[in-house]
């Protein structure tokens, strides 16, 4: 089944030309990035720098790869990511889209919404060196984190788009057999082990072998640090994928074609909050040394007020404070609540369409990315915290209330991110994205089962 009929959709040059709506191509266009107060310094294995000091992303975890493919993914100094465009109509349509949904004058509510869901776009870019190779300047997702777990999840029932040749298509379906069935497939992820201080990685090959009955087990994988079950980082991942279904059910102008989730979250144990993060390992017996993508060497500058680094050695802004936890921030206590007081006896697509607009209100302070969050901590419990849990097994429909119970359960909301990445088949649309909703709602029931499971 496809998400979308082709005859729904225009022609795609006019699709294009539907979404051109801001100015084209050029050097630095659009808004400028923040500056970082220092630039990075080529990851340890990364060579020399490339291209005006923008180096390969180190954590890229899928996708084009910068010196393995034509095209891949840079790092500017200024901590942004730069996406290569790829070759039209591909390169050209995502930043088209791009361009359309960070327009100046966009006043479009459903597109002003999707920004909430997207990286922040600082438009195009290209190196004085080579002013025709054009890259798309983008905010990255995982700077504020300093041990960034993250993971790619391609979305839909199929990965090529209505206008993909034949050859495509079977070139698609052969690499994954299961997406109408999964509706995702698991692209590449990373995943910080407390107990090693090093990240295990994934490939595609690691997704492409899990089916309906091992997906779940296969996803647990990117929550577990090696000691235990992230359930805080479960739990804000179903909030966040709740907003982002709760988008999708409110458009039907754009569908979306082998697109993808990035999910975050903070792999370093004194940052989460969950109470049954029982690692061993204090933030000060972490070691500095490289781990692959370790925090600031002996040569990092000694500023203890902004000295996180992510794993690619770029100065991150401090991503919380590591104060007494005073700032027991409002929305989360809400969004416990809300979950624990929702109602519970819905069906599960309202019940999914409530959670998330409980998460909507909920995550009205996480609105833009690149603002300062402080991380939640883990004081107090939350109501409800002990009433009637009982443990499901995989496959069992579970009702609303067990699951919001559960997420509340999970304790205060861990440092998580969930951005739509990777917009190269995008198009004009009248109807829902049924292949990407139906991607989104078997995603959330496997997150679900994951979080009831470790109850
Ligand atoms: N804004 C971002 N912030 C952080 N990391 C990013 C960002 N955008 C992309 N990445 C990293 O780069 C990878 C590939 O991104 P993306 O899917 O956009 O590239 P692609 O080459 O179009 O992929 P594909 O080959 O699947 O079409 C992601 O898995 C992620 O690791
Ligand atoms: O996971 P793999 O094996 O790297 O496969 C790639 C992946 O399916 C990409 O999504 C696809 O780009 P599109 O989604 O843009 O089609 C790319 O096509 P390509 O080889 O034509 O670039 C594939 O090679």
């Amino acid at each position: 089944m496809s998400a979308a009929q082709p005859g729904a959709l225009m022609e795609p040059s006019l699709a294009l030309g539907r979404l051109e709506l801001s100015p084209g191509p050029g050097t630095g266009t659009g808004p400028a990035a923040p500056r970082l107060p220092a630039g990075p310094r080529a990851p340890p294995g990364t060579g020399p720098p490339h291209l005006n000091g923008c180096v390969p992303l180190s954590h890229q975890v899928a996708g084009h790869k910068y010196g393995v493919d034509k095209v891949g993914i840079l790092q500017h100094p200024d901590g942004t990511v730069l996406k290569q465009l790829q070759p039209p109509p591909r390169g050209p349509r995502e930043r088209d889209f791009y361009s359309t949904v960070y327009a100046e004058d966009c006043r479009d509510p459903c597109l002003l919404d999707l920004q909430n869901h997207l990286p922040r776009y600082f438009g195009t870019w290209s190196s004085p060196d080579s002013p025709a190779e054009l890259y798309l300047k983008l905010e990255d997702v995982t700077r504020r984190f300093a041990k960034p777990c993250i993971m790619d999840v391609k979305l839909g029932r199929r990965s090529y788009d209505p206008f993909a040749s034949q050859e495509k298509r079977e070139q698609q379906i052969r690499k994954y057999p299961h997406m109408e069935e999964v509706g995702f497939l698991l692209l590449g992820m990373r995943v910080y082990q407390v107990d090693r201080d090093a990240f295990d990685s994934y490939d595609q090959h690691y997704g492409r072998g899990l089916v309906k009955d091992t997906v779940k087990d296969g996803l647990a994988r990117f929550f577990h640090n090696g000691v235990s079950l992230r359930k805080d980082a479960v739990a804000s991942s179903i909030c966040r994928v709740r907003r982002i279904l709760q988008w999708f059910e409110s458009q039907q102008q754009l569908v979306f074609y082998a697109s993808s989730l990035l999910f975050v979250y903070e792999g370093l144990p004194c940052c989460s909050s969950s109470p049954s993060l029982s690692s061993p390992l204090s933030s000060s017996s972490v070691s500095s040394g490289d781990d692959g993508g370790g925090r600031a060497g002996p040569e990092a500058p000694a500023e203890p007020e902004v000295a996180e680094y992510n794993n690619n050695n770029i100065r991150a802004a401090p991503p919380w404070d590591y104060g007494p936890p005073t700032i027991n921030t409002n929305h989360r206590k809400d969004c416990a609540k809300s979950r624990l007081h929702g109602n519970g006896g819905a069906a599960p697509t309202e019940e999914t369409a409530q959670d998330s607009a409980l998460c909507q209100e909920d995550n009205s302070a996480w609105k833009r990315s690149g603002e300062l969050r402080r991380a939640p901590n883990g004081n107090g419990g939350v109501e409800g915290e002990g009433e009637g849990r009982s443990k499901s097994s995989e496959g069992e429909e579970l009702q609303g209330e067990q699951v919001k119970r559960r997420a509340g359960d999970a304790a205060e909301d861990a440092e998580v991110e969930v951005r739509m990445i990777d917009f190269a088949h995008v198009f004009p649309s009248q109807s829902h994205d049924h292949g990407y909703i139906y991607g989104l709602k078997h995603l959330l029931t496997v997150l679900e089962h994951i979080l009831c499971d470790a109850a």
